[in-house]
């Protein structure tokens, strides 16, 4: 176990455990056994895990709203116990649930939301904040009359009010059709290049495999690997070559070559390791076995493979 926590790191945590009381004649439930994580600073963070791996307290803890049992954190070099206001004032928290205020007018929700984190009005940038979430127009309107989208869009710029360096995104396109994912994609690529350090959770794989630069897995409160998003996918050392042959093929056609299936396709697909096998010894193997190649290509293994390999991989 690293035993200090980093203050380089956007996020670092050390045996962060979480145990919350059972109700009466129940057990505690150990919600994180142990987490240690760094989160660099400048990146695109994104936490996987299946439900109730520990995602949500993990973040709560660092938002300040859970109380953590055991272990340290800091959020910006800030240790979340010995300096509170410090640590709170550097991260922003995107809640997973629509929950706006529909009484009021964007403009007004953010100074609302301004005031309770105590920057001073003349400090204030609501406006310019709403501008950049594309929410200039509906400065004024009232909070029920936007759409979904734009509810969402609101939620991030409420927790943008203190300029924090670290954003978190709980599931940020839970529930939304593909333009509104596209158009929080693109929000969140863009606080990005304004060197914003961005964490987000996701059940949606594709998202995090668009986003994130770097991946963290969670699974059953313990951390099962935290790598660059290639270096995990490159290290499943898995690929799967596509092949179309010229002819039809027969039954049989295949025998000598271990791993190879003809798919409903017409295609012949084979599972290699690229560690051990080169794409050339593969081609030679189909050549020897009489058939010809009319075009091949090559099918990498995504985050999907990885996730399921470190979590579902693990269950029995
Ligand atoms: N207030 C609570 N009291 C008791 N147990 C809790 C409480 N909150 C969460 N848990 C339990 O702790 C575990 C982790 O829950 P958590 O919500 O952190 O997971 P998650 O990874 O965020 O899941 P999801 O993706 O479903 O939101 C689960 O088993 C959950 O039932």
């Amino acid at each position: 176990m690293i035993v200090s926590i980093s203050p380089d790191a956007a996020i670092s945590a050390r045996g962060i455990v979480k145990r919350y009381k059972g109700a009466k004649g129940q057990e505690d439930k150990v919600a994180l056994k142990g987490i240690d994580l760094d989160v660099p600073r400048g990146s695109v963070f994104g936490l996987l895990g299946p439900n109730g791996a520990g995602k949500s307290t993990f973040i709560n803890i660092l938002a300040g709203l859970v109380n953590k049992t055991e272990g340290s954190a800091s959020i910006w070099g800030f240790d979340i116990d010995k300096n509170p206001r410090q640590a709170r004032a550097s991260i922003g928290v995107v809640p997973q649930e629509l929950s706006t205020d529909v009484f009021f007018t964007p403009k007004e929700a953010l100074e609302i939301q301004a005031g309770l984190y105590g920057v001073p009005k003349e400090k204030r940038r609501t406006m310019a904040i709403l501008e950049s979430l594309g929410l200039l127009d509906k400065a004024d309107a009232y909070v029920r009359q936007l759409s979904g989208g734009m509810k969402r869009r609101l939620l991030v710029a409420k927790a943008m009010v203190h300029d924090p360096p670290v954003l978190i995104l709980d599931e940020p396109t839970a529930g939304v059709d593909i333009e509104l994912r596209r158009q929080l994609w693109d929000q969140v690529m863009h606080l990005h290049e304004r060197g914003v350090t961005v964490i987000l959770t996701t059940h949606y794989l594709e998202e995090a495999q668009e986003l994130c630069d770097t991946i963290g897995i969670i699974h059953r409160g313990e951390v099962v690997t935290v790598k660059p998003k290639n270096e995990l996918i490159a290290s499943l050392d898995r690929k799967t070559l596509m092949v179309t042959p010229e002819a039809e093929m027969q039954p049989g056609d295949l025998a000598s070559l271990p791993g190879a299936q003809v798919k409903a396709d017409g295609n012949i697909y084979i599972d290699y390791r690229p560690s051990e096998t080169r794409v050339a010894d593969l081609l030679s193997g189909l050549n020897s076995a009489g058939i010809s190649v009319r075009d091949l290509s090559t099918v990498e293994a995504d985050l999907e493979d990885v996730f399921l390999e470190m979590t579902y991989g693990s269950d029995g």
